[in-house]
């Protein structure tokens, strides 16, 4: 792409204004979409600050957008001139909106693929066969979904597929600001839950601003968090991502309880207090600390010693907890608090 076609794309001049609020509420019926999580984002100083958050986005790079809606992101990500653009969106009726915007990076020869799709469902190995150009996520993420989407993305990680086959694939995205503080919180943090040492076992996350609630059409109850998760060189493990969810989200299971409370349901009550002892001392944990105490290091010392032992006892790793009768209702919801 010529310098002077840059230019013109980084001045914005012949990108179409983003439509007014009144347009937006009368093309999309804004009420209407709560179950999209359709918040939009209407001034672009923010918008450009969350692209700036992903870092620099090189003329050979490849973005993948979440949920553009009427496309104030897109339009900033389009003025950093990636090669490639990939749009997602559940909800058809952006296309034309998200057509418009193609058109005009057309003679710029900057690829704009739109797909009207759900990013849950989404293949990104299909839609991005090679690997050989970095990849950036970003998206204004619809709150019904933000943490779903990033434990899926967690898994894929960990096996290095999906859009995680490089290790350079870095994620900027939006969260409800609660959620992004106990994504970031460190040990000992009143927020630190489950959802931390998920993130900080594959990815180093970092807080970059928060967004007013008000800066958003229609204005959600809460303010708004982004966060940017850059996936570790080196994973602080290479055990099974399903059996380190089990066992991380046993010990979180009971917050204010010692952690070995929590851990302790992953095995039969009549040899609970036994298997417990020996592996904490096993693992060299404190069983009396709270789970917010403990290290991202520590939780996986205990999912190792957890595997170890269910390798010699397989019969244990069916033993469902929440299975039993009397289990409190907190206990079966599988909610990342
Ligand atoms: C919070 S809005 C953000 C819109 C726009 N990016 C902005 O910042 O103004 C979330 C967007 O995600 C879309 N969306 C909701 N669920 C989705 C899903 N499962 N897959 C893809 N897009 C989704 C919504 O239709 C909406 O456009």
């Amino acid at each position: 792409m010529s310098e002077a076609a840059v230019r013109i794309l980084k001045s914005g001049m012949r990108l179409p204004p983003l439509p007014t609020v009144r347009e937006l509420v009368k093309l999309y019926q804004l009420q209407a979409l709560k179950q999209l999580s359709q918040n939009f984002l209407m001034d672009e100083r923010i918008t450009d600050k969350i692209v700036k958050s992903a870092g620099r986005i090189d003329t050979h790079d490849i973005v993948l957008e979440v949920g553009p809606g009427p496309g104030a992101i897109t339009r900033s990500i389009l003025r950093r001139s990636p090669q490639r653009l990939i749009l997602v969106e559940k909800d058809h009726r952006f296309l034309p909106s998200l057509e418009l915007l193609k058109e005009c990076a057309k003679p710029l020869d900057l690829q704009v693929d739109i797909h009207i799709d759900d990013i849950l469902r989404f293949n990104m190995e299909h839609h991005i066969p090679d690997t050989t150009q970095r990849l950036h996520l970003i998206g204004n993420l619809p709150f019904a979904i933000s943490t779903r989407l990033i434990i899926n993305w967690f898994e894929d990680l960990s096996l290095r597929r999906g859009a995680f086959r490089r290790n350079d694939t870095c994620m900027t995205l939006t969260f409800q600001k609660e959620v992004a503080e106990r994504i970031c919180a460190n040990l000992g943090d009143k927020q630190r839950c489950r959802l931390s040492v998920m993130s900080q076992i594959w990815t180093q996350p970092v807080m970059k601003f928060t967004i007013p609630g008000k800066a958003f059409v229609p204005k959600p109850e809460v303010d708004v968090g982004v966060v940017k998760l850059i996936p570790l060189k080196q994973p602080k493990t290479d055990l099974p991502f399903g059996l380190v969810e089990k066992v991380v989200r046993h010990i979180f299971n009971m917050r204010q309880k010692y952690c070995r409370r929590g851990y302790g349901t992953l095995f039969p009550p009549q040899d609970r207090d036994d298997i417990c002892y020996e592996l904490f001392q096993r693992a060299d944990v404190e069983d009396t600390l709270r789970p917010f105490q403990l290290s991202v290091d520590e939780c996986i010392r205990l999912a190792t010693v957890y595997k170890e032992f269910i390798d010699a006892n397989p019969d244990i790793a069916r033993y469902d907890f929440r299975a039993q009768k009397n289990v409190p209702t907190e206990m079966l919801s599988d909610e990342y608090v």
